[in-house]
């Protein structure tokens, strides 16, 4: 995941190849609340791992259900219906899949429960569900604004002999509450009345049928009345499979249809989910196919493909695919006219407004973009120059984000920004490391920062904090060096020009590994190894040989991979990234950068001694800088960072604002 302030989407040439999917949230969360409703153990397989999902994990676990995680598969061990006495306070961040559901079982089996979340959360409306409690007899009290989170759940006095109206029209996850906690006490038939007209039905379908696999049978009439039948009782499946996300796939099945294939593959195929889902948003395919999408779908998969260029603008009615269909409003941007999406009034409701929210990062890409009520209007930008880049707000929205990701096959070329991309937790953590997996882009296009510089210079400490800051990938490339000397001096080669081919050959056998910041030398692990200064020194002397240079020069270049690369060492700026949109020569004087190895080494426990030290980083300054082959000097376009006198942070900040001026959009 990436937790950065912002991530930068360079723009995109194509995509192609295989996705695997979390888990569907709306199935996660009703089958957690279920399996901990009933009795005995559940074992639920391809859960999804997400903020909502463990605030729905930590409510069950204090309220005494048994938990027990183990990668993707989770058990239930449930609490037969029945709660403890203690009170317990629940937080539910900005889950409405955890908060209705469980205000709503919570207030028929009654205790004394506090419920609260995020602000966000409380501002998301629950009057409806609460007045459907209290005609039942539940005891609800509003700790903040009437209508609205934080709740007190105490003890109920049931009345089950008159039908229970519901409001249908503001969120269907009202409903989806009453269906599930209501077997719980149906000591007689028990009849939910849907008063106005129910959206999102097909999460009501959903809950239908998870509540099937848990043995309870609900008698429906149209969409206006469900009957509870008397008697009965939830009871686990035992186990159960998760379907992948249907709207998560939406961003995959838009990127079929958007982007031209790569690498001589064409299509996304998607594992997880089939077009027979039972979760409604993957309708969404039936609106992909009007906008030109071909998808072709088996047991458990869906493959996609571009078929109309441009996309066709649709108006569609989207109340029957509420999330999936913020994907469409991004589609838009690439369709031959104007496409309205209706029946949207849910927008309003969610994690944030999401139709202004849409409105406003839609327009600031240089679409035109039309709002009401319940609508949403967009017209593309009208030619490639009318594009903008634009660093797009996402409102803590998991959905804003990863809709946005896709304008990055705008026709301008221009690079995406996404503000705070870890809102992507919510339901899909790993959303922008699967795009990269698909994804390709003109390796012009990929970012690299160079920090080249002399021994000690802090090059290594700079380029670790700037690449984690941008969520870049990182090439510590004095490690290479490092590695290669390591090697040949171990198999007993003497390092010597006269050498060098025996050492590229045995460096074109070396099986190197990264891991994160381990590196494996034939799966030994020899990150402390090559630290030691004899290491540096021995490496400083392979590095002058030319073919062993030459011999790592793709391997070093490969490292250039979305969303981007800071490197570190002697000549990432002049051979090996001569294109690369900013470089840095980091230097500090000598006498600065021998007491910074002498601390760092005696922090180490390693022993040292400072003028051996000042005498041996000379030494290899001299040697690095006056060898024929890629002599360490700055490139002609490098920014000079004399960092003597300052600390770490204050040079990462410098780097991280020349960064951001060669950006075309402000900062975040
Ligand atoms: N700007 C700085 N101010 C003070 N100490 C620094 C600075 N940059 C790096 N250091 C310290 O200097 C030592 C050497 O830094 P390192 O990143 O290993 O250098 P290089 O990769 O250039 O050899 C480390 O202990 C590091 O914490
Ligand atoms: N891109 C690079 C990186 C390192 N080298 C050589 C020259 C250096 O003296 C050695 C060791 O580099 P490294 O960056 O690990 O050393 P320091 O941390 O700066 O002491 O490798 C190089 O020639 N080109």
């Amino acid at each position: 995941m990436f937790s950065t302030e912002f991530l930068d989407l360079p723009p995109l040439l194509g995509a192609s190849g295989s996705v695997t999917l979390p888990g569907s949230k709306s199935i996660s969360n009703r089958v957690l609340l279920l399996a901990a409703l009933c009795e005995g153990t559940t074992t639920i397989h391809d859960l999804l791992d997400s903020d909502d999902t463990r605030v729905m994990l930590a409510a069950l676990r204090t309220l005494g259900c048994g938990v027990q995680e183990n990668g993707s598969t989770v058990e239930i061990t449930g609490l037969g219906g029945r709660l403890g006495t203690a009170p317990a306070k629940l937080f539910m961040g900005n889950a409405g899949t955890a908060m209705r559901p469980l205000t709503a079982a919570l207030a028929v089996l009654g205790g004394d429960f506090e419920l609260s979340g995020v602000p966000r959360m409380h501002e998301r409306p629950i009057g409806d569900l609460v007045d459907a409690l209290r005609q039942l007899g539940c005891h609800i009290d509003y700790l903040g604004q009437d209508g609205f989170p934080p709740l007190r759940i105490g003890k109920p006095n049931l009345k089950l002999d008159a039908p229970i109206q519901v409001r249908g029209d503001v969120s269907s996850q009202f409903l989806t509450a009453l269906l599930m906690a209501l077997p719980l006490v149906a000591t007689k038939d028990i009849v939910i009345e849907v008063v106005g007209e129910l959206i999102s039905r097909p999460y009501i379908e959903i809950t239908l049928n998870l509540l099937a696999r848990f043995g309870v049978q609900v008698r429906r009439d149209g969409w206006q009345r469900f009957t509870i039948p008397a008697g009965c009782k939830l009871q686990s499946p035992k186990v159960l499979h998760v379907e992948a996300d249907a709207s998560s796939a939406s961003y995959f099945i838009a990127l079929g249809a958007i982007s031209m294939g790569v690498r001589g593959q064409n299509g996304i195929k998607i594992q997880g989910v089939g077009a027979d889902s039972i979760q409604g948003d993957i309708r969404f395919i039936d609106a992909a196919k009007q906008m030109g999408a071909r998808i072709e779908s088996g047991p458990n998969w869906l493959e996609v493909r571009r078929a109309a260029w441009p996309l066709k603008a649709i108006d569609l009615d989207c109340n029957h695919i509420p999330d999936a269909a913020m994907t469409l409003a991004v589609m838009a941007l690439y369709a031959d006219g104007t496409t309205t999406l209706r029946n949207i009034a849910s927008w309003r409701v969610k994690e944030t407004d999401r139709i202004a929210a849409m409105a406003t990062e839609l327009r600031k890409l240089g679409a035109t973009v039309v709002e009401g009520a319940d609508f949403i209007r967009v017209t593309p930008p009208t030619s490639a120059q009318d594009w903008r880049a634009a660093s797009i707000h996402t409102y803590d929205d998991h959905r804003i984000a990863m809709c946005f990701s896709l304008a990055v096959f705008n026709p301008a070329g221009l690079p995406v920004r996404i503000e705070d991309p870890k809102c992507v937790a919510k339901t899909f953590p790993d959303y922008f490391e699967t795009l990269f997996s698909v994804a390709q882009a003109s390796a012009t296009h990929i970012p690299v920062v160079c920090v080249d510089g002399p021994t000690a210079s802090g090059k290594g400490t700079l380029a670790a904090v700037v690449a984690e800051k941008l969520g870049y990938h990182f090439l510590d490339s004095g490690s290479l060096y490092r590695i290669t000397g390591l090697a040949a001096t171990r198999a007993g080669i003497a390092l010597e020009v006269a050498n060098q081919e025996a050492i590229v050959a045995l460096l074109r056998s070396l099986p190197i590994r990264f891991e994160g910041s381990h590196i494996l030398l034939d799966g030994e692990d020899v990150s402390d190894a090559i630290r030691t200064e004899e290491a540096g020194m021995n490496a400083s002397r392979v590095s002058a040989f030319p073919l062993v240079r030459g011999a790592l020069v793709d391997f070093q270049r490969n490292f250039r991979q979305l969303p981007g690369l800071v490197a570190d060492g002697r000549d990432m700026g002049t051979i090996i990234f001569p294109n690369a949109p900013l470089k840095v020569f980091l230097t500090a004087s000598a006498t600065c950068r021998a007491e910074r190895r002498y601390k760092q080494l005696i922090s180490k426990g390693i022993p040292a001694i400072l003028a051996d030290l000042r005498a041996d980083l000379e030494a290899r300054d001299a040697r690095d800088s006056s060898r024929p082959v890629a002599p360490l000097k700055p490139a002609e376009d490098a920014q000079l960072l004399d960092n003597s006198d300052l600390t770490v942070d204050s040079s990462v900040e410098i780097v991280l604002d020349w960064w951001q001026s060669k950006q075309p959009f402000k900062s975040a």
